[in-house]
Formats: C-alpha cells, sequence, structure tokens
C-alpha cells in the first residue's frame, strides 16, 4: 500500500499512549496536549475521528502524589483508583485543548464485555456514527475502574484495534514516545526504526519489547499484536511519535514518518470481522484433527461426529471457540446448537441427531457462514 494513499483516509482511530501525555518525569505534559489537539482539530476536518487516549492511571498519579518506584509497583486496586481520580482530569484536559479549535468532545468508557457482545457492540457501533455525524470527536479508554482480569481489553493498543473494527476504521495511528518499531528496545545503543513492516512474522513479535514507564501498559508488545490482528481485519496502522511536531500530519499527507503496518489485502466485514476481534468464546468446543482439517483447509461446517468435548455453558446463538488445544483455539462460531445438546450429539453422525435429542434443528453444530478461522499467532 503506498504511503500516499494514507491522504484518502475516511475513517481512522488515533490511539495516544501515556508516554505521549506526559514528560520524561511521568509528569502531565499540558503543551503537548494542547499541540496534539491541534493536530487532530485538522487531521478530523472532512474524516470520520475517534480518539483513544489513554493517561488516566498518569493523570491520577499526579493527583494523588504517587510517587514510581521500580521496587515497589503499584499494585491492580491502586491504578484502579489513579484511574477513576484521573479519568475525570484527562477528560477534562483534552476538552480545554480542543475547545479552542470548536471541537466538541464526547467520554466513551469500554470494557471488553461491551465489544464482545453483540448487542453492545451494536449499540456502540450506533453511538459512534451518531456522535461523529453529530461532527463530536470520542474520547475512549477503557472503563479501568469496573474492568476487572476477564472483562478486561487489558490495554489501549488493543482497545484502540477493537474500537477500529467498531467505526469500521481503514487506519489506526498509534502515538507513543519514540519514532516508531526498532529492530531492538531504541534505549539500546545502535537501535534502527522499520519503516514499513509487511508482515508481523515471530520474528517481528519477538523484537518488540514491553512498556516504557510503570505508568504505561503493554509497551511495544501489544501495539504490534495490535497491529497484526488490525492487518487481517483489513485495517492498516502506523507508529508514530507523539512527541514529534506534525508527524500526523505529515503521515496523511504521504510523508515517510513513523513504521507503516499495511492491511493485509482481503478483509473480514461484518459479523466476521466482530467474530474474529471482538467476540469472546462463551465455551469451546473440542474438535478431532480430521474435523480440524475440514475447518482449516476445506472451510467445511463443523458437525457432531468431529466434536469431542465441550468446556463451559453457551446458548444457540452464542459465539463459541474452536479448538484441538483448549489453550489454542484456531476458529470461533455462532453455536447451532446450546453447550448442553452439543455434549449429547458429540461423535454422532448427523442422521443420529434426531435420535439423541428427540428434534433436530440442523445439521451443524457450527455453519460455516457463521465462522471464522482465527490467526491464533505465528506458530
Ligand atoms: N523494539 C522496540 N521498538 C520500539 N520501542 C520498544 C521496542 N521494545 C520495547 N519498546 C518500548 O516500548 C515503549 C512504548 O510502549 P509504551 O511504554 O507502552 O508506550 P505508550 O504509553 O505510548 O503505549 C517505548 O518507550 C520503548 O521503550
Ligand atoms: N487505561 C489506562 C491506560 C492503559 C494503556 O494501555 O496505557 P498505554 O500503554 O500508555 O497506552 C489509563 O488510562 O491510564
Amino acid at each position: 500500500m503506498p504511503r500516499n494513499h494514507l491522504a484518502h483516509t475516511k475513517t481512522l482511530v488515533v490511539k495516544v499512549g501515556t508516554g505521549t501525555l506526559t514528560d520524561a518525569s511521568g509528569r502531565v505534559d499540558p503543551q503537548n496536549c494542547a499541540r496534539l489537539a491541534a493536530e487532530l482539530a485538522k487531521v478530523g476536518r472532512g474524516r470520520r475521528l475517534v480518539l483513544v487516549s489513554s493517561g488516566a492511571i498518569a493523570f491520577g498519579a499526579e493527583r494523588l502524589g504517587l510517587v514510581r518506584s521500580r521496587a515497589k509497583p503499584w499494585d491492580i486496586a491502586t491504578k484502579q483508583a489513579a484511574a477513576a481520580v484521573g479519568q475525570p482530569d484527562l477528560f477534562r484536559a483534552w476538552g480545554e485543548a480542543f475547545a479552542p479549535h470548536g471541537v466538541k468532545v464526547a467520554q466513551v468508557l469500554l470494557t471488553a464485555e461491551d465489544l464482545a457482545n453483540r448487542k453492545r457492540f451494536l449499540n456502540a457501533r450506533r453511538t459512534f456514527a451518531r456522535l461523529l455525524e453529530l461532527g463530536v470527536l470520542p474520547i475512549v479508554n477503557e472503563n479501568d475502574t469496573v474492568a476487572v482480569a476477564e472483562i478486561k481489553v487489558g490495554d489501549n493498543d488493543s482497545l484502540a484495534a477493537l474500537v477500529a473494527g467498531c467505526v469500521e476504521a481503514e487506519l489506526v495511528v498509534m502515538l507513543t514516545d519514540v519514532d516508531g518499531l526498532y529492530d531492538r528496545d531504541p534505549r539500546q545503543a545502535g537501535a534502527r526504526l522499520f519503516e514499513l513492516v509487511p508482515r508481523v512474522t515471530a520474528e517481528v513479535e519477538r523484537i518488540a519489547g514491553g512498556a516504557g514507564s510503570e505508568r504505561s501498559v503493554g509497551g511495544m508488545a501489544t501495539k504490534v499484536r495490535a497491529a497484526r490482528r488490525l492487518s487481517a481485519q483489513g485495517t492498516a496502522t502506523a507508529l508514530l511519535s507523539g512527541r514529534r511536531p506534525r508527524a500526523l500530519l505529515d503521515l496523511l499527507a504521504g510523508v515517510k514518518v513513523g513504521t507503516l503496518f499495511p492491511p493485509e489485502p482481503e478483509r473480514l466485514n461484518g459479523r466476521k470481522g466482530w467474530l474474529a476481534a471482538a467476540a469472546r468464546g462463551k465455551g469451546t468446543i473440542l474438535v478431532d484433527a480430521g474435523a480440524a482439517r475440514a475447518l482449516k483447509e476445506r472451510g467445511k461446517s463443523l458437525l457432531p461426529s468431529g466434536v469431542r468435548s465441550v468446556d463451559g455453558q453457551f446458548g444457540v446463538g452464542d459465539p463459541v471457540d474452536i479448538a484441538v488445544d483448549r489453550r489454542r483455539p484456531f476458529a470461533r462460531g455462532l453455536a447451532g446448537y446450546g453447550a448442553d445438546e452439543v455434549r449429547r450429539i458429540a461423535g454422532l453422525k448427523t442422521s443420529e441427531i434426531e435420535r439423541a435429542l428427540g428434534y433436530k434443528d440442523l445439521d451443524e453444530v457450527v455453519h460455516r457462514n457463521d465462522m471464522v478461522l482465527l490467526d491464533a499467532g505465528p506458530e
């Protein structure tokens, strides 16, 4: 994908990391917020723009006078408390920074569950669409105060990827505190910047390290993982320095800045895109190797004969993971039968379904039209 195509981007998500909103000592940097707002106001003209902003923990830590120490890292409750204190401050800072440019802002706080549940996902999509029609800039963050491990997206790089799926963005720009992806941690001497990463391979994942500070989450590793998922979704990702003036404007003018991850040519739309990116399996259907091959290599539906067992509880129409090894699901789909029904027909031929259940609604446990193969990551 040539860089000058980026100028035609109609819908984009810009994710701002903590390191972009704070200075080297971790203090909130209002000047950078103001400069970024001026650039984002320009970028948003004539485009659908959504901002995903981290920084609640850093703003809260500043107000509470919490000092960072490598020896005594903050526990989860402290981070959640800091986020609760800091989120209003963060939102106010953005509101004040955008006001001089006439940009109205809306606060959207999400958890993974909001996007994993199809009904709530469609609700969120409708709200985003209406906000954008009204010319309002949605500013998204994870709802850190309520998001415990099970319902947490966990990092805002992944959240930005989910939001991109929700608004069908062509591009996600991640603004961070380094110029892009380097061949090693840029704090080491001799690190070289990648301009283009055509594919996120295992090697690329290996060189992407952890976070730069206690206030950030994830580091390069979560950005690269999000870029891999986005690429499969048909969305480009750019990593840029949020501290470098004009970097975002230059990117959209086709200038070579930062690191670009182009989209894969074939994209998953609508329900399948949601299944692959946002949905979480309510349970797992464990299948035998033959069924796995039929699904992966021949695009077949899952029939009861290939089912070995079922983990968890789910109803008809719920998203379910499909796996040979329960730690690495290779597909996700909408269940044609509930978990207890699948348990009763596991291993049977389709002709035996009716005898086992007393009725037969479908031949397939998961129909191929309701199924996507997952990118289980590089081997
Ligand atoms: N290969 C790499 N290339 C670039 N940065 C890296 C790499 N490995 C680790 N990092 C670290 O990732 C940090 C950016 O991630 P993070 O601290 O989570 O930022 P943000 O708050 O913007 O999300 C950089 O400051 C850098 O120290
Ligand atoms: N939701 C948290 C930030 C989570 C996060 O991913 O932070 P970062 O790595 O700076 O993008 C906050 O607002 O502080």
